[in-house]
């Protein structure tokens, strides 16, 4: 692999907590020893049952969190902000999107300023700048000038993941975390998001790291997958690899508890409908 955009090396993070066993304290490992490497413009799904350690993953790949060992390389150069702190240069690169868009707007800030925001605080442009790439981030997530002054209730549920993702690009980082980006809407707003996301992968090749507990979603957005399990990778390779031939038991007990028609339903769905992603829902 040549062109590489993210690299993990053994990346673990630990929390402890007290009240275990007569109060004493207790190490939880959240995730041990993760290390992939991921070529640039590619999506890699990260799999699992709630609790196995891919939210934890996801703050660290976007630069959150620290991980208590291990390295993380972006683009080649080591990330260490627990040694170095968090740098402008490390922001831009990197940026995450969450599964609730309400929680990570301020409700009392129009949309266009909260796009304009991350180019006020990290950038010299002057205020009419910000406002055009503004403006233009918000057309290519389909949106237009009309939603410029207007509040975060103002949106459905599908336009506000378009601002935040709108947002996450307003810095061109290389690489964005999505955390379950569409597990809040409703399905055919789900296939309208993720096309969008392809489309934009398309043309900023983008890097993605994308979360899921669903398997349907996983399958129509992936290149490769990793499947996680109590904090371990326990299976890894291109989408096609694990989802035709799985090999770890706990990855087959995963596929057999997703029903097929969903799988196909949402393929269905989405298949043929790239480059209609830029309609507002
Ligand atoms: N700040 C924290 N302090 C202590 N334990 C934590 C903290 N954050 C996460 N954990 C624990 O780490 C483990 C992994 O949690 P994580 O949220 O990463 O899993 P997940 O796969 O994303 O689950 P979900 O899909 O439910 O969010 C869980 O046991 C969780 O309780």
């Amino acid at each position: 692999m040549t062109d590489v955009a993210l690299e993990t090396r053994g990346i673990c993070r630990d929390y402890h907590l007290s009240g275990g066993l007569f109060g004493a304290p207790r190490v939880l490992h959240a995730v041990k020893s993760v290390s992939f490497r991921l070529a640039r413009g590619k999506t890699l799904a990260v799999v699992g049952e709630s609790g196995c350690g891919k939210s934890t993953l996801a703050r660290i790949l976007s630069l959150i969190d620290a991980p208590t060992a291990g390295e993380l390389y972006i683009d080649g150069a080591r990330i260490d902000i627990a040694r170095d702190g968090l740098t402008r240069d490390m922001r831009r690169k990197v940026q995450i999107v969450f599964q609730n868009p309400y929680g990570s707007l301020n409700p009392r800030q129009k949309i266009g300023d909260a796009l304009m925001e991350p180019l006020l605080l990290n950038t010299p442009l002057p205020a009419a700048e910000r406002r055009e790439r503004a403006m233009h981030m918000l057309r290519k997530v389909g949106l237009g000038p009309e939603h410029f002054n207007r509040y975060p209730h103002m949106f459905s549920g599908g336009q506000r993941q378009r601002v935040a993702i709108a947002r996450a690009l307003m810095l061109s980082p290389g690489l964005l975390v999505l955390d379950e980006p569409v597990s809040a809407l409703d399905l055919s707003v789900q296939a309208q998001v993720l096309n969008l996301l392809a489309d934009l992968q398309d043309e900023f090749s983008l890097t993605y790291v994308f979360i899921s507990h669903d398997l349907s979603v996983v399958r129509y957005i992936a290149d490769e997958v990793m499947v996680m399990y109590y904090g371990e990778v326990v299976e890894a390779g291109t989408r096609d690899a694990v989802f035709s031939d799985p090999q770890h038991a706990y990855t087959k007990k995963l596929f057999a508890a997703t029903p097929r028609a969903d799988v196909a339903s949402i393929r269905a769905r989405v298949e043929g409908r790239r480059g209609a992603a830029a309609q507002a829902v």
